[in-house]
């Protein structure tokens, strides 16, 4: 899968996504991530990117050109179209739904936005999307772009260790995760649950069920709502 990612500030992503375990997704060339510098691609003499709203009003907006023309240097020798997408807190709010079903695209184009965001015709012409981390403002789209990254780099095939260290994760069938343990079986006086050390897997599993079910319910019963 490859990420293009349009942005003021290329290094963040470098110095991120080289890290863990997307960076060795990209050493197994299973995760493609370039990060494009929008304002190398500015026609003006100090290379500015942002100009001054029309209609007044605070903040600063980023011109046009330089994005389009960014956009133009990723998609004008590939046959497909990739789907661009606009990282702002005017987006729908990003989930695990939109997560799986973003894991199938081959190619994405990410568009970071700062300041008041982008001119507004840049989205019309260009953006498939806007999607939003959550109900806040940051001071760009870089942090909601590393975001969607990782989130749909962990479900691209061999990217993870093994299939089944997603399936049960949290927000997957819908619910939240059961209590995970691991050595020793005490700590500061606390024993794991005994059932865990039974062997009895079917036992094991109901156990796991139920826990799920009582957290959910207790921090989030709204996802009980929406399971199918
Ligand atoms: C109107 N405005 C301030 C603005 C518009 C576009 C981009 C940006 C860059 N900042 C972002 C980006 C995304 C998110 C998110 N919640 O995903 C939060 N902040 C700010």
């Amino acid at each position: 899968m490859r990420f293009d990612v349009l942005t003021l500030f290329p290094d963040i992503f470098h110095a991120v996504m080289k890290e863990s375990i997307i960076g060795r997704a990209q050493e197994k060339n299973i995760i493609e991530i370039n990060a494009i510098n929008i304002r190398d691609f500015s026609k003006d003499k100090h290379k500015k990117v942002d100009d001054y709203p029309y209609g007044g009003g605070g903040g600063m907006v980023m011109t046009p050109q330089p994005i389009y023309d960014a956009y133009l240097s990723i998609v004008k020798d590939l046959p497909h179209k990739p789907k661009v997408i606009y990282l702002s807190p005017q987006g729908k709010v990003l989930n695990q739904k939109k997560v799986v079903e973003l894991s199938k695209e081959k190619h994405l184009i990410l568009l970071c936005g700062h300041y008041e965001g982008v001119d507004e015709r840049i989205i019309e012409e260009i953006v498939d999307e806007e999607i939003s981390i959550g109900d806040y403002v940051l001071t760009g789209g870089e942090i909601p772009a590393m975001v969607l990254i990782d989130s749909v780099s962990r479900l691209v095939p061999d990217v993870l260790p093994s299939e089944d260290a997603y399936k049960n994760e949290s927000h997957y069938n819908g619910l939240l995760e059961y209590p995970q343990y691991t050595r020793p079986y005490e700590f500061m006086g606390r024993k794991v649950p005994d059932i865990l050390l039974s062997g009895h897997h079917a036992k094991i599993e109901e156990w796991r069920k139920e826990q799920s079910l009582k957290r959910t319910l207790e921090k989030r019963p709204d996802l009980l709502k929406k399971r199918d």
